[in-house]
């Protein structure tokens, strides 16, 4: 559990940010450069000192203006991960997940080597050194290392970062397995939209040093104004879904959300496992009344909540309520001729949908 609350002014930059997360999951801290994504680390790790505010995870404080408490860096016990693993190059994989964790005393550790060489799929390494290995290796040894030293809090600097994207998808699931199977609570900062969709419970948007959004992923993106927040191309509404069934010879398995049924094309996830799914409101069109022989698998009842219309011409962004949230994106003009309006009932119609890469391992921490 997260409790973080933190003002501090630099020079003309005004850091406050407030955010309260549950259980292991990850939190992803989001903005764009200069939101003050490494402002708001620094203070967590204990490198500059806030002004005001209060640092908690899980009950144990780490820092508090009032209270006059502030626990040196080194004595945090948090785990971090920056984009360059900063492995040591003269020590091989195996030394080199091990060197922290021999600095942890017995008692603390509650995260084991086989454990964490299991998760990471690193078995293979553990002889090798860090000039042998690709970046996604890398990467992975790296996380592996700062899990061995048990933290309480593993801090992640965009570590995906200087990854290409082949790579990327490569890191990706294992990251989204950590805080599920090994119940450490993750702060994820990234400006990738397409990474914190991937991984996050909890989003917090980042916007002038000041968390604009906060809140779990699916009420975050179900936001009108989040398409516009993080750039109309990038992000979408992620909703969580369970795997229903698979229906082998059409090649289609179903999964179950709140709203109803989505078919999508196959996926090799067991039934009774969660999936999250993210629709892009490109991919959602609206209509009046039913079609009974469309083309599309998945058409959903549903009414116009919110209209978010800029009235220049621009796309509009209707909120739908299908049993969960859903965002179309629509021209002016499609919404003059459909004379929508809150309260509208009308057909949803999805046409694609993708699963989040995070999923494909057991993603039951995702709720
Ligand atoms: N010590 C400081 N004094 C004055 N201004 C600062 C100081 N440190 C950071 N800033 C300013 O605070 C703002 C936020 O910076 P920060 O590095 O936290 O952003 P960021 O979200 O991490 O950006 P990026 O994604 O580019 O790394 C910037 O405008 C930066 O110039």
């Amino acid at each position: 559990m997260l409790d973080i609350r933190l003002k501090k002014v630099q020079g003309n930059f005004t850091v406050e940010t407030a955010f309260v997360s549950d259980g292991a999951g990850v939190t992803a801290l989001f903005g764009h450069s200069g939101a003050g994504k490494t402002s708001v680390i620094n203070m967590l790790a204990g490198l500059t000192r806030p002004d005001a505010g209060h640092i908690m995870v899980n009950d144990h404080c780490v820092f508090d203006a009032e209270k006059v408490i502030d626990i040196p860096p080194e004595k945090r016990r948090f785990g971090y991960v920056f984009q360059d693993g900063r492995l040591f190059p003269h020590l091989s994989v195996r030394a080199n997940l091990t060197y922290g964790m021999k600095r942890v005393r017995p008692r603390d550790r509650y995260i084991r080597f086989d454990q964490v060489v299991d998760l990471l799929g690193i078995g293979h390494l553990l002889t090798r050194h860090p000039a042998t290995l690709s970046g996604g290796e890398k990467q992975r040894v790296a996380i592996g290392r700062s899990l061995l030293t048990s933290p309480v809090l593993l801090l992640m600097d965009e570590p995906l970062a200087s990854l290409d994207a082949a790579r990327k998808t490569e890191v990706l699931p294992f990251i989204a397995r950590l805080s599920g199977e090994l119940s450490v609570p993750i702060l994820y900062v990234s400006h990738s939209v397409d990474e914190i969709l991937n991984l996050a419970d909890t989003l917090v948007f980042l916007s002038g040093g000041k968390s604009v959004a906060v809140g779990s992923v699916e009420a975050v993106t179900a936001r009108n104004d989040f398409q516009r927040l993080t750039g109309r191309t990038e992000a979408g509404v992620v909703l969580s879904t369970a795997v229903e069934s698979h229906d082998l010879s059409a090649g289609l398995t179903r999964l179950r959300f709140s709203g109803g049924v989505l078919s999508v094309p196959r996926v090799e996830i067991p039934a009774g496992d969660t999936v999250r799914v993210r629709i892009h409101p490109r991919n959602v069109g609206i209509a009046l009344e039913p079609f009974p022989r469309a083309s599309f698998q998945n058409i959903f009842q549903g009414t116009v909540e919110e209209i978010t219309d800029p009235c220049d011409g621009t796309l509009v962004d209707v909120r739908l309520d299908i049993g969960a949230p859903l965002i179309a994106t629509i021209t002016p003009q499609a919404r003059q001729e459909l004379d929508l309006n809150p309260g509208t009932p009308v057909y949803a119609m999805i046409k694609s949908v993708s699963i989040s890469l995070g999923s494909s391992f057991n993603g039951n921490h995702h709720r």
